[in-house]
């Protein structure tokens, strides 16, 4: 049974930003966290942090984001966790952006797609990020299928971690960047949507000054915001006037406040109060 949504996700996201602000917050169970939480390194541990962060923060966020990486390491018990994370989330009525990080030949990723991106699916999504370092025709099944459903991508582009450069900054044939070519790509698939497209891309808060165009009409996934060291006014500075398209995304700045949940609420409104400025 495939389900289809009356509305893209570039307008459910804009909607979400501007009703709670332009905060994502991850849902990423490290090993680490759950031990600070005092609880155990195994399914049931996992199930309580998981669903007790959804709990605490989704009302408060524009999207919530899991790290599918931190369920799959369980195995099944592991991602039946994920399941419910995204059922909660939903239920919330939170976006949910899967950290999947997917991408593969295309008959591979149509299979992804749909796991991911059909609202019938146990792990349907609203987007899932993935990765175009196969050829960005490769993830031709994705843009389908964000289409089809009314979800959305966020395709990896200049990443927060310091080993992206070697391949994002990349000089292709005709002088741009790889990253240059990816936003390329994404203004293609933008254009004409509004008020804001369904096809985003990943840019890290962390990654200093870029000469890419950020304007593509897209939503900006931005990681790095927070623990990895990434503060609001890198926002305003890397993103100018993109900053309004921006979704920074943190996960262990507002994890680490928990078990408390009005600790954890208090630091997803904090961190939107200070997102919210950089709009004004
Ligand atoms: O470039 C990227 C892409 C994705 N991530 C993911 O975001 C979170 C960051 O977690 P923090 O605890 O806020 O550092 C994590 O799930 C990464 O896999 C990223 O960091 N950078």
């Amino acid at each position: 049974m495939t389900t289809t949504r009356l509305s893209t996700f570039g307008a459910r996201l804009r909607e979400a930003m501007d009703e709670r602000g332009p905060l994502c917050v991850g849902i990423d169970p490290h090993a680490g966290l759950l031990a600070e939480w005092g609880l155990g390194d195994d399914v049931a541990g996992l199930r309580r942090f998981a669903l007790t962060a959804v709990e605490a923060v989704a009302p408060h966020a524009a999207a919530l984001k899991p790290q599918s990486a931190f369920y799959e390491r369980f195995g099944s018990a592991g991602v039946a966790v994920l399941e419910e994370v995204v059922a909660a989330a939903r239920a919330a009525g939170t976006l949910v952006v899967m950290d999947a990080k997917r991408g593969d030949i295309g008959s591979t990723s149509q299979a992804y797609a749909d796991a991911y991106l059909d609202p019938a699916s146990p792990l349907g999504s609203d987007a899932v990020t993935v990765s175009p370092f196969l050829g960005f025709g490769s993830l031709d099944p994705f843009v389908d299928a964000a289409r089809r459903h009314g979800g959305g991508l966020f395709v990896l582009a200049l990443t927060s971690n310091e080993e992206g450069p070697e391949v994002q900054h990349a000089r292709l044939e005709d002088g741009s960047t790889v990253a240059g070519r990816v936003l390329d790509h994404l203004r293609r698939l933008n254009a004409g949507a509004d008020p804001l497209g369904s096809f985003g891309a990943v840019v890290g808060a962390t990654i200093g000054e870029t000469e890419e165009d950020l304007a593509f009409h897209g939503p900006i996934l931005a990681p790095g915001y927070g623990a990895q060291g990434g503060t609001a006014a890198d926002v305003r500075r890397i993103f100018g006037t993109a900053a309004a398209n921006v979704l920074a995304s943190s996960s262990r700045d507002v994890l680490r406040k928990g078990p408390d949940v009005a600790a954890m609420r208090d630091a997803v409104r904090a961190a939107t109060d200070e997102l919210a400025a950089l709009r004004s």
